[in-house]
């Protein structure tokens, strides 16, 4: 760095040093984001609603076994992934799942191990000679987007059914697409908006036409090295690595971010009801009020900046003002949200007679004829052996979404039998499970359906319109933990650039 360069980074970093944050939710967005403020010489604090930090990461340990009961792994696509685990200096700590390349869908009643490469394709019985040929001609036969005749409603987005319809026919879309909506988001290709569910495909499609040339293109050129990445750079070649989890299960991820923070800067069992900004004073324009769950506690604190990392549904909830009047959010619309219930359930080794080792098996939605009514199943213990003693195996099934929400709400006892029956089709299980736990999520994931341009609008608008206020979260960007990591981190940039700017905005007097 040369040397004004250098001073003019230690007046930012004095400039914003000191400066209060409110981060609400301890998911990992929240932490993440908290971590890079309280790095930057930021004063952070979190409030956390639940009595335990991470959100939608939670592991367990129980009789010997090991299981998630929210996300089972990540991946470091992002670079903000790479950055944080090496920070954090838990790159030691990660575990990686023995031949996660191994995944399989059912067709005709049965698990078929999905092609890794379009080598593979070519002799894999997943798609008919038809389907393999329509993709191998997609550059030439590709249909454009006809909006007027796929999209009734014009306010509508493209689905993820629809788009894939047009450059890879029907079957793609029912034995490929489907469920890897499915095993990414529970929800259909049908409900999905392309644009905000696979944003990269979306554009590739602006770009070049045809998906086939675009990621042919796309390649070449990272090869050649004008992606703007190099070759060790995070994201790339850790990336590669594909997914993983950490010895302990994901919950370690957020217990170290926990441990980077102090005991005063971070507030569990504090549900934030109110947010109130005031323009008047130049400093702490924020005041915030939360309350913990039996309503023993309520408090009222003063900050700078707010990082909302809460669930949609959840901020709807909390009363806002601004300049003393208030600031209402009923133009924030209505999420859909899926209900998602997962099962972890062990049998001896004796009693599974058609183990499969791998990543896990995807059930599409064409394949409940044969009778199967769960999602799809991981194959915990065969990706981490230790996760349960050696004579058995762990397997987390996932039952619900857009597919089955009933379903999803069902009794333990209910599910013990749907996925004993499910497994023992797929691999060939006898009699009960040696353990069944059993954890439902209401509102699992936000479903990035086709009018989900109106909730990206709303948080612009939010953000917008309250000066200081940052939305981050898996609301925004991406349902992935590294998506969701990336969103925080990006939240603790804009903070950090927007208290810049009003430290700026100070006169000369003023910031003695
Ligand atoms: C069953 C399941 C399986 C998944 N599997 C994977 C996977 O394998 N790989 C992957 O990459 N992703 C997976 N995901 C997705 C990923 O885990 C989540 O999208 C991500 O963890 C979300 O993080 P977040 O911080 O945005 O939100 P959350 O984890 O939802 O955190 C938000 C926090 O805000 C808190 N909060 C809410 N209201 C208030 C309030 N008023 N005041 C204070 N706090 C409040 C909540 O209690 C919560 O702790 C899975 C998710 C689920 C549910
Ligand atoms: C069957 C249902 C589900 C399974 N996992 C999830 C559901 C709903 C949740 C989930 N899993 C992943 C993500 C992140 C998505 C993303 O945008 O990256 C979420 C929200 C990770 C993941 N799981 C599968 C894939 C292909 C991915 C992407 C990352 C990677 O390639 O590793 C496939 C998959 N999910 C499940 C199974 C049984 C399965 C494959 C065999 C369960």
């Amino acid at each position: 760095m040369e040397s004004g360069a250098v001073a003019d980074h230690v007046t930012k970093f004095e400039a914003v040093s000191g400066k209060r944050v409110a981060v609400v939710g301890a998911g990992v967005s929240g932490l993440a984001a908290a971590y890079k403020l309280k790095s930057r010489g930021l004063n952070v604090t979190v409030f956390e609603a639940d009595g335990r930090a991470g959100g939608k990461l939670t592991s367990v340990m129980h009789n010997d076994l090991i299981w998630d009961e929210g996300a089972n792994t990540m991946t470091e696509a992002e670079p903000e992934v790479g950055s944080l685990l090496d920070d954090l200096g838990i790159r030691d700590k990660q575990q990686f799942p023995i031949s996660q390349k191994k995944r399989y869908i059912v067709r005709n009643g049965v698990p078929v191990m999905l092609p890794t490469n379009p080598i593979e394709l070519v002799t894999s019985p997943v798609l008919s000679t038809q389907s393999k040929i329509q993709i191998l001609l997609e550059p030439f036969l590709w249909k454009k987007n006809d909006s007027s005749s796929k999209v009734s409603d014009a306010s509508a987005e493209e689905s993820v059914s629809g788009f894939f319809q047009r450059h890879f026919g029907q079957e793609v879309v029912d034995y490929l697409i489907d469920p890897f909506v499915g095993g990414t988001s529970a929800a259909d290709p049908d409900s999905l908006s392309m644009k905000h569910s696979f944003p990269d495909l979306w554009n590739v499609e602006k770009s070049f036409g045809s998906i086939i040339v675009g990621a042919i293109r796309t390649k070449l050129a990272a090869k050649g090295g004008k992606s703007g990445e190099t070759k060790s750079s995070p994201g790339t070649k850790r990336g590669l690595r594909g997914s993983f989890s950490f010895k302990g299960g994901m919950q370690i991820l957020p217990d170290m971010l926990c441990k980077s923070l102090s005991h005063d800067e971070i507030n569990l069992d504090s549900k934030v009801l109110s947010l109130s900004y005031n323009s008047g004073s130049r400093q702490e324009n924020w005041s915030l009020s939360c309350v913990s769950h039996n309503e023993t506690q309520r408090k009222n604190l003063h900050y700078d900046a707010v990082v909302m990392t809460a669930p949609l549904c959840n901020v709807k909830e909390m009363k806002v003002m601004k300049g003393g009047q208030p600031f209402l959010l009923n133009f924030l619309p209505e999420i859909n949200y899926m209900p998602l219930s997962v099962l972890i359930t062990t049998f001896t080794k004796e009693k599974v007679k058609r183990p499969l080792e791998g990543f896990g098996v995807l059930i599409p939605s064409k394949e409940q004829k044969h009778g199967f009514k769960t999602l799809g199943t991981l194959f915990s213990s065969m990706m981490f052996p230790d996760r349960c003693p050696s004579d058995l195996h762990l397997y987390t099934t996932f039952i619900g979404g857009s597919r089955n929400q009933e379903l999803a709400k069902a009794s333990t006892d209910e599910l013990k039998q749907v996925v004993t029956s499910d497994l023992q089709r797929l691999l060939g299980v006898e009699g009960e499970p040696v353990s069944v736990n059993h954890y439902y999520w209401r509102k699992a994931f936000p479903l990035y359906d086709r009018s989900y341009g109106s909730v990206m609008e709303a948080i612009d608008k939010m953000e917008k319109d309250l000066p200081g206020f940052f939305y981050a979260g898996n609301h925004r960007g991406g349902l992935s933990v590294g998506k969701s990591i990336a969103s925080g981190c990006k939240a603790a940039d804009l903070v950090i650039s927007y208290l810049e700017s009003c430290s700026n905005d100070k006169k000369p007097d003023e910031s003695l």
